[in-house]
């Protein structure tokens, strides 16, 4: 067999290349794997989805935040956090991941090169290391899996030990004083969290008219009120006009109001990184912020050429990432298994407090002129919520008023990542009402809030009746 041509080539290593990967070799075929980088994994290993959500962890520990409301336990910050404190645990959970992936890797036989890859036509991938050195190699399929990057705005000056991004923030070298977030979106208001938590004062300033613009609007509400009472202060409606860092870093904002942060983190947005792929010598189109158009199948204009992950856009998560390049290799090879993605998808967002969804939004029912009932259970009066010390989270159904299904399911508060995949299960099964109330839940635990609800949308769908 010759040794430089395969089945499948793979670009990149994060979620995407290594699912995609993995499922193709599973199936008996040849694959080749790339990564240009040192450390396999990509984003969600190495600078985003896991380095950020095991800083939360280290954040709520090191704030003794979650004890805060157990009757007569008093823990403040004990000590000031160091860099050290507050980074080592990221380190170590992130080298566990990288042995993970290249072990997946190899169990599999995937074939791992490293340099940088690029198209020289369309079945020939050329592999550029950092010494120079280029191989090439041939696939019948390629995966684009090349992942995003931090959009960097040019007002930016981020060559300033103070101005990060998400991949650089977790380089820094000092706690600041105080900070200021640009975008709250998602990366924006989760790591607006964990700073604010240690103690450090946090201004959050977005362009639209409230945070993390995807929540159902209750929900979003809960989650400004809770993270203002960590001391997170919103400016909605406005952006930056200028940033000067001399000794002190002057910002100047478009409604005129100048602030002096001691650090800036830079989160509104991302780019796809297919500037140095070659993709205009096999047809395959890409818009401004570098996204690679695909049909359903997650095949680009060249058929053979098929993409997953942060490169196609939105939704850019690490588990659709995942579940798109399973999808799209048992396309490209016929594989009679899962041709499609799940028709829902969970949302979670690690804020302090977190935050989960799947299925409709009551903005989105009202929209589709679907008439619907609310059913609410709140941790306060639920008997695990109390063990936690979580009084302010809540669960909220949405049901279909005609035959009570489930259309809708959003939690904040404690575990809501984790509590999200029952209601989620219920609405890909089409279930509603009775399964809840049929089912027995242990006892403590916050699961019980799905009978609760649903027994308050049931009440309340019967008050509409009368
Ligand atoms: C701060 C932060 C927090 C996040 N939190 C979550 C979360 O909680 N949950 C969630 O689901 N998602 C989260 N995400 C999103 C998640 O990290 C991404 O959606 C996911 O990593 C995308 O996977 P991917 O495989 O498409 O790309 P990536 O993970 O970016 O991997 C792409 C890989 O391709 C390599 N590469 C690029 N170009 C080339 C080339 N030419 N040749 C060879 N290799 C190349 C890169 O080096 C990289 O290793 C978060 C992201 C950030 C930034
Ligand atoms: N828990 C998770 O699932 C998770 C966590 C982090 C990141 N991610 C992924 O990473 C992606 C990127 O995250 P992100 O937060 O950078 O992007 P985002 O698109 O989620 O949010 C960017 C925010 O910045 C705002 N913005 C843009 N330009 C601005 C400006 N000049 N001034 C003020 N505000 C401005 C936007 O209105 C938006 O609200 C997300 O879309 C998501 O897919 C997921």
């Amino acid at each position: 067999m010759d040794s430089s041509k395969f089945d499948l080539i793979v670009i990149g290593s994060g979620p995407a290349g290594e699912k995609g990967a993995a499922q193709a070799a599973y199936f008996g075929k040849s694959v080749a794997l790339i990564e240009k980088e040192p450390e396999l994994g990509g984003a969600a290993a190495n600078t985003g989805t896991l380095p950020s959500k095991t800083l939360r962890e280290t954040a709520l520990f090191l704030s003794g935040f979650r004890n805060r409301d157990l009757s007569g336990v008093n823990l403040s910050i004990k000590h000031q956090v160091t860099i050290r404190d507050f980074l080592v645990h990221e380190q170590h959970v992130t080298q566990e991941e990288r042995v993970r992936i290249l072990d997946n890797l190899s169990r599999h036989h995937v074939q791992l090169f490293r340099g940088t890859g690029s198209f020289v036509d369309a079945h020939t991938i050329s592999i550029r290391s950092n010494d120079g050195s280029e191989t090439r190699i041939q696939g019948d399929v390629v995966l684009i899996a090349v992942g995003s990057s931090p959009f960097r705005p040019p007002i930016y000056p981020f060559e300033d030990p103070r101005v990060w991004d998400s991949d650089t923030i977790l380089q820094l070298q000092h706690m600041p004083k105080s900070m200021l977030v640009v975008g709250g979106g998602v990366i924006g208001c989760e790591y607006a969290c964990m700073f604010a938590i240690l103690g450090i004062e946090v201004t959050v300033v977005e362009q639209r008219g409230r945070a993390v613009g995807s929540l159902d609007a209750e929900i979003a509400a809960s989650l400004q009120s809770q993270m203002e009472s960590i001391g997170i202060r919103f400016l909605f409606n406005d952006s930056v006009e200028s940033v000067h860092a001399g000794e002190e870093i002057d910002v100047q904002l478009k409604s005129g109001l100048a602030l002096k942060p001691g650090a800036i983190l830079v989160s509104s947005g991302r780019n796809g990184n297919t500037h140095d792929l070659g993709l205009d010598r096999v047809g395959v189109v890409v818009n401004e912020r570098g996204v690679v158009n695909v049909n359903a199948r997650y095949q680009t204009e060249a058929p053979h050429v098929y993409a997953a992950g942060d490169v196609i856009g939105s939704p850019a998560l690490a588990s659709t990432a995942m579940e798109q390049a399973r999808v799209a290799m048992v396309n490209a090879f016929d594989l009679k298994y899962k041709s499609d993605m799940a028709v829902i998808l969970p949302y979670g967002i690690y804020t302090i407090p977190e935050c989960s969804m799947a299925g409709e939004t009551e903005e989105s029912l009202k929209k589709k002129g679907i008439d619907y009932v609310v059913g609410k259970a709140t941790y306060d009066t639920n008997a695990r919520g109390h063990i936690i010390g979580d009084d302010k989270g809540f669960l909220k159904l949405l049901f279909a008023t005609e035959d009570m299904r489930l259309l809708g399911v959003h939690i904040i508060g404690e575990q809501a990542t984790e509590l999200v995949h029952v209601g989620l299960t219920a609405l890909l099964l089409k279930q509603g009402a009775d399964l809840f109330i049929q089912t027995c839940y242990n006892y403590p635990t916050l699961t019980e809030l799905y009978k609760y609800a649903t027994y308050d949308a049931l009440g309340r769908r019967a008050a509409q009746k009368k």
